[in-house]
Order: structure tokens, then sequence, then C-alpha cells
């Protein structure tokens, strides 16, 4: 029996499949997505369109996500996007606490970068956000768009407008990067009330979007990450968030990997995604990613805790003079 392991971003789990399968089918995560042979929802796998094929698409195909341009963020002060409050989080095996209290709230239009010592809880706190089966929350709270996050599937999550990009993207043998992003796609708009998008026309909104981050086409036709290098599984993500276009996309090392033109087609298609009403997260050690995505607010974690936040002279300073020179108090 075939069987299908996916973790990373994209509407996880059952969002990416047909809605002929019940999500009770799938484990509510998005790390772990077990399809079974006879219900591959991947079985009608498409042909990609060759390039010189006719298009009747409307070039401004979009997710059309509801909240997206809501009258607080046109007319008033930017809308909150993320409201997290003394959230404290256990390893479920071991009931380890990692997270011992992070506070942080995010607006629309802003850049957030989390820096913090190896260890310090910063890719535990993203994925607590996006629901790990590995995490307990044992306190806090979690707002996103006014909604309790921490009620919500890790599908929902994705559904209601959270993308996360992994620092290990895993690979999808014989799925199509294609069919894959046309799936999270249609998923999405399912969710939003609209009718699925024919592989034509999504040919015509994916390809735009390839070519922006100067990925070869071919990769479309690829399977999702498999033999990818490690700075093209990263384009990749990229990629798949460009196609959703989420409210707040969450980038854990996002860089690691990266070649310096890579560096930069990535950061330039994050920057062409920012819109004042939406959010990236960004996770990093370094400065160089912060230079190409200038942040708003750079936070430093340590323990479980972000125990100081500033601007990017923080990040500036921490390149100089190491997290000794930062005083945490
Ligand atoms: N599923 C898990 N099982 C066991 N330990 C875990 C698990 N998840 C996190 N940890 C531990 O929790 C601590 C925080 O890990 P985390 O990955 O959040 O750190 P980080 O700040 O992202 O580190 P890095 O900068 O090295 O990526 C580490 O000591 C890690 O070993």
């Amino acid at each position: 029996m075939a069987l299908l392991t996916y973790s990373s971003t994209i509407p996880f789990s059952s969002s990416s499949s047909p809605s002929s399968l019940s999500s009770r089918r799938f484990p509510a995560t998005p790390f772990r997505t077990h399809v079974s042979g006879p219900l591959n929802p991947w079985r009608f796998r498409s042909r990609l369109p060759r390039p010189h094929a006719p298009t009747r698409a409307k070039a401004t195909l979009t997710v059309d996500s509801p909240a997206t341009g809501d009258a607080s963020s046109r007319n008033g002060p930017p809308r909150v996007l993320l409201e997290v409050k003394d959230l404290k989080a256990v390893i479920k095996e071991s009931g380890q606490e990692i997270l011992r209290g992070v506070n942080l709230t995010i607006h629309g239009g802003e850049v957030h970068a989390i820096m913090g010592k190896n260890g310090s809880g910063k890719s535990t706190f993203s994925k607590v956000l996006v629901g790990h089966q590995d995490y307990d929350v044992t306190g806090g709270s979690v707002l996103f768009k006014d909604q309790n996050l921490l009620e919500m599937e890790p599908e929902e999550r994705s559904h209601v407008g959270l993308f996360m990009s992994f620092q290990t993207p895993v690979e999808i043998p014989g799925v199509s990067n294609f069919d894959f992003l046309l799936m999270a796609f249609n998923a999405r708009r399912k969710n939003h009330g609209l009718p699925p998008v024919e592989p034509l026309e999504f040919y015509s909104l994916v390809t735009p979007k390839v070519a922006s981050l100067n990925m070869n086409p071919k990769f479309l036709d690829r399977n999702v990450n498999e033999g990818f290098s490690g700075g093209e599984k990263k384009r990749n993500e990229i990629l798949q968030l460009a196609v959703l276009e989420a409210d707040l996309a969450i980038l854990d090392e996002i860089d690691s990997g990266l070649d310096v033109d890579a560096l930069q087609d990535v950061a330039k298609a994050v920057n062409g995604l920012l819109t004042p009403n939406n959010s990236v997260l960004i996770i990093t050690h370094y400065q160089r990613l912060l230079e190409c995505i200038k942040p708003s607010y750079v936070h430093i974690m340590e323990d479980g805790m972000i125990v100081r936040t500033g601007d990017v002279s923080l990040a500036e300073q921490l390149e100089r003079e190491g997290y000794r020179g930062i005083s945490m108090s």
C-alpha cells in the first residue's frame, strides 16, 4: 500500500485532499499525511499544459481570501493579525517545557524577525503556531485575525491564512509540484466558497510566480522537493507562499542553504508579497536576510521567551557583538 508522508506547509493534510475524502481519514496535523493507495488524492495527476498552449485565464486570479482588504485595514489603523499572550508549551512525549510564556503581537504590514541562540525555542514557537503534533499547549492564548488559533486543526489554520515554511522541506515522491500547488490552491479556494480552477488556468497563474523566483519551469513537473538542492527547496517553499498568498507567513531559516543570488530572489519574492494587510514572521540567525527583507521589529528569544524587542539595529548589534554583547535585562 502506497504511503505518503509529508511534513511541510501547504494546506496541510486533508486540505490538500479532494473533497470526497473525509478529513477524519487524516491525522489532524500538517506534518504527517498518510494517504493510502486506493484513496490517493494524487492519482488524478494532471498533465502540465505545454508552454505554447492557449490560455484563457484571467491574469489576476487569486485565492481571494475574504480576510484581505477589510474595512479596518483599508481605513483605520493596521489590523492585529496575530496576538500571542503568555504562550506556554511542552514536548508532548516528555512533558519538557520549551515555551515558557511567549508574548508577541503582529499587525498587518509588519515584518517581524525572531533571533536567538540555538535551542532557544524559535522553531518550537513557530511549530506550535501551526499546530504541530509534537507539542501540547499548556497555557496562554493565540488569536489569529480575532479567532482562537489554538482551537483550530492544522489545516484550518492554513485555510484562515497562516503559512509556514519549515527549516527542512519534505519531499513527496510521486507528486508533481504543479499538482500539489493546484490542489493546495483549490483547497483554499473551496474553503472560501470559491470554485476550483482548472489546470490550464492555474498554469497561467503559477508560471509568472515561477519566473519571478528565477526558477526553471521544469520544477513544476518535478515531484515535490524530490532531488531538489537545499536552496531549490527553499525557493520552492516561497513559490508555495506566492501561490497561496497567506496573511501571515512564518519563514523558519529560509536563508539557510541559499547562495547569494538565491537569497536575493527569495527576498525579492517575499518583499513583493508584502501588503499593508499581511505580514511575515522570519526566524533567522543572520542579519544578511534582514538586510534584504527589512524587519519592523527584531525579537530575541531566550529559553522559551521573547526577552528583548527592538528595531533592525538590534540585529546589527547582535551581528557585531554576539549574544554576549546584548543585555537581555
Ligand atoms: N520534538 C522534540 N523532541 C525533543 N526535543 C525537542 C523537540 N522539539 C524541540 N525540542 C528541544 O527544544 C529546544 C528548542 O528547540 P527549537 O528547535 O525550538 O530551537 P531553535 O531556537 O529553533 O534552535 P535552532 O536555532 O538551533 O534552530 C531544543 O533543546 C530542542 O532539542
